[in-house]
């Protein structure tokens, strides 16, 4: 364990660019080792979470090469690993490499994670995944034995929007002849549907009245392309969130825009920042830009009601962080999946507010933050195998009083490696602790 101080940091602010989306890079990795023929990721993040992919499309079978700093990635048709599937602390890698391998008849691959998501619920995935022919051994979490089936198709809705189950639907379905559509309550992250279109596979979207649905055409060959991953929002949003607690401005280039991932930085808007998009581009398929956010007035508070929880579904421990920074009661809706990710981050949030003074008011899913503009600090946060816990309180501390202490940082690794070096360079006051 490595234990690190976050504190004031009056001098916060400054230009810098973030790792590449984890979501896409995911996607990108599975895609590749699908198509036919050879694809060029450049920009792919060198976390943890993505290196679990990398390796487990390898023992599936793809070639997997480095050239300089880009991956040359080579689809083939899966085969049964030699080894376990180590997906580390990656639940993004265990749901969608489930629904990708579910398709290769015969194919057996038994799916093993760390402790923290050795918790985390399958069921999800598992359920529509058998009901379109693949088989599972092992109960709802981690170990997993699958063996792949020829597959039928599925018309299936979702309880609650979630990207990872909708994809290891879709990419179940490339392999099944059947008609595919994943209705969800409301649309979640649409990298896949992106992705899948820049790989020749043919969609398409649709609003009904039971939510937003997805469907697989008849065209469902990938072949290979290149793809430049674009800037991880979710990172951002830290460097993003230390503008608004310090009152700095913060610029991140090359960032990842789409509309589904951009719910942090209304937030922020809402609550009085100043958001600023220059350089608008496309990577992918995806829209890019460098984005500015600084914070010249008085935090207000927000209402973020349920329909908004998908496009902020990772930044939402630290948007109940920055509201504890604004004038006045914020409300944060239907958190219930916040409980089911690398730890209970709605436990996790609602008790290091607390620790540092902050009144917070849960009910249910829904989380009331009483912002009294400062903040005491103070507190030490367990992060509990949780990277972004660990960020977003270290985030935190560099607008209290008193400095915050996390009991770990070496779980950021997982999504953020350079985070401490990121945000030292734009002044945060991040020091080693015990
Ligand atoms: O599809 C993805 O890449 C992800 C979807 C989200 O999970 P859910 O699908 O469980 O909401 C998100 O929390 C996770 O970090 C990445
Ligand atoms: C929830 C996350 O990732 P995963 O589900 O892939 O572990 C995350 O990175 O915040």
């Amino acid at each position: 364990m490595s234990a690190m101080r976050g504190a004031a940091s009056p001098e916060y602010g400054g230009t810098a660019s973030v790792p590449g989306d984890k979501s896409i890079a995911h996607r990108a990795l599975i895609l590749a080792a699908l198509a036919q023929g050879t694809s060029r990721i450049s920009r792919l993040p060198s976390g943890e979470d993505v290196a679990s992919t990398r390796k487990a499309v390898e023992a599936l079978g793809a070639t997997v090469e480095a050239d300089g700093d880009d991956w040359l990635v080579t689809g083939c048709e899966w085969t049964s690993p030699p080894g376990d599937i180590d997906c580390g602390n990656s639940g993004t890698s265990a749901r969608l490499l489930m629904g990708a391998a579910a398709g290769f008849e015969g194919l057996k691959a038994t799916f093993v994670g760390d402790e923290s998501l050795s918790r985390r619920p399958m069921r999800r995935v598992i359920d529509p995944l058998s009901r379109m022919g693949a088989s599972f051994d092992g109960g709802d979490t981690l170990p997993i034995t699958l063996t792949g089936a020829t597959l039928g198709g599925i018309d299936f809705l979702q309880p609650v929007a979630s990207a990872q189950v909708k994809t290891a639907i879709l990419l179940a379905g490339l392999r099944s002849s059947g008609p595919v559509r994943v209705v969800e309550p409301f649309a979640s992250r649409d990298h896949s549907e992106v992705m899948l279109a820049q790989f020749g596979v043919e969609g398409s979207v649709e609003e009904i009245v039971d939510g937003h649905a997805v469907s697989l055409g008849d065209a469902r060959a990938l072949t290979a392309t290149d793809v430049i991953v674009s800037g991880d929002p979710s990172s951002a949003a830290f460097l993003f969130a230390g503008a608004a607690i310090t009152g700095g401005t913060v610029t991140v280039t090359d960032l990842n825009v789409n509309a589904t991932r951009t719910g942090f930085l209304e937030a922020l808007d809402a609550m009085g920042c100043t958001v600023e998009f220059a350089n608008p581009r496309d990577w992918a398929g995806e829209p890019v830009a460098d984005v500015t956010v600084s914070r010249t007035r008085t935090l207000q508070p927000i209402e973020w009601h349920r329909d908004k929880v998908p496009a902020t579904i990772d930044e939402l421990p630290l948007l109940a962080i920055v509201a504890a920074f604004a004038d006045g009661e914020s409300l944060l809706e239907g958190l219930g999946e916040l409980r089911v990710k690398e730890s209970d981050r709605l436990g996790a949030v609602i008790a290091g507010l607390a620790a540092n003074g902050v009144s917070v008011f849960p009910d249910g899913d829904d989380l009331r933050v009483l912002g009294r503009g400062a903040v005491r600090g103070g507190g030490r946060i367990m992060v509990g195998h949780d990277h972004r816990i660990a960020m977003a309180f270290l985030t935190m501390g560099l607008g209290t009083k008193q400095a915050i202490t996390v009991d770990d940082i070496t779980p950021i690794a997982t999504s953020f490696p350079d985070f401490v070096e990121v945000m030292r360079s734009l002044g945060a006051n991040l020091e080693d602790a015990l």
